[in-house]
């Protein structure tokens, strides 16, 4: 029998092969590839990227890595404004990155968020909560220990259901957490959390927000967070 290889697909047809399975469309690849705003790749980790750039002598947790921005913690659209403007040898931009800007139909959209910040995020936390809400299967199905520190008690199977849909009651370990955070906050350790906690700080994210996106931002990098 004749076997042709018809060799590795494209960047972008590699993305719509990955993408199009789980029933996303090319306006939410886009969108979700803006997730490198943020992060670092490392070479010891998945081969891409410099060890170090002058943007990642320090960071959270081990510096190094290459990052696709130069303000890697903070979100916003500069993934899209830096691949395309291409301006720094320093930042990383994958096959799949650049192919955004590439593919005609991709392009729509790289475009578009490059000049729209509002249009991105929009876009991206439907893509994301689309991508959140497939509803990943756990393998193994009965889940595995994630801290095996004998000195920390005994420790916690993870199981990915419970942290999913389905199940709403908290874990002792998040409990203790939400309570640590609380008190860290200035709530009494005596006192029971507020019912209304929650609420209270999904009200002050979302009033800082609206006061960054308003007052707080003259240059034209956008962020919301
Ligand atoms: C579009 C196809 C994608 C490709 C080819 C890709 C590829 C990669 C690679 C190579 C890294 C570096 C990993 C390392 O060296 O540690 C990485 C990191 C990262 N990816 Fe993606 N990714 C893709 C999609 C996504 C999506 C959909 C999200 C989230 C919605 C995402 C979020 C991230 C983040 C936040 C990091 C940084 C992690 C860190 O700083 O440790 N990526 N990605």
């Amino acid at each position: 029998m004749l076997c042709l290889d018809a060799g590795p697909p494209s960047p972008a047809d590699h993305l719509r092969d990955v993408f199009y399975r789980m029933g996303l469309n090319d306006q939410e690849i886009v969108a979700l590839s803006g997730a490198h705003t943020l992060g670092r790749a490392r070479p010891e980790r998945s081969g891409w990227g410099k060890p170090e750039t002058k943007y990642t002598k320090t960071g959270p947790g081990e510096a190094g890595g290459q990052s696709w921005t130069v303000k890697w913690l903070k979100f916003g659209n500069s993934y899209f404004k830096d691949i395309k403007e291409k301006r720094d040898e320093d930042l990383l931009v994958l096959p799949t990155d650049a192919a955004l800007f590439e593919d005609p139909s991709f392009k729509n959209y790289a475009e578009k968020y490059a000049e729209d910040p509002a249009a991105f995020f929009k876009d991206y936390a439907e893509a994301h909560a689309k991508l959140s809400n497939l509803g990943a299967k756990f393998d193994p199905p009965e889940g595995i220990i994630i801290d095996n520190d004998p000195a920390q008690g005994t420790p916690e199977k993870f199981v990915a259901a419970k942290y999913s849909t389905g199940k709403k009651e908290l874990s002792e370990s998040m409990k203790k957490k939400i309570r640590a955070e609380y008190e860290a906050i200035g709530g009494s350790p005596n006192k029971p959390l507020p019912t209304n906690y929650f609420l209270n700080i999904i009200i002050a994210i979302s009033v800082l927000v609206l006061l960054f996106t308003f007052f707080g931002n003259n240059n034209s990098d956008y962020s919301g967070f």
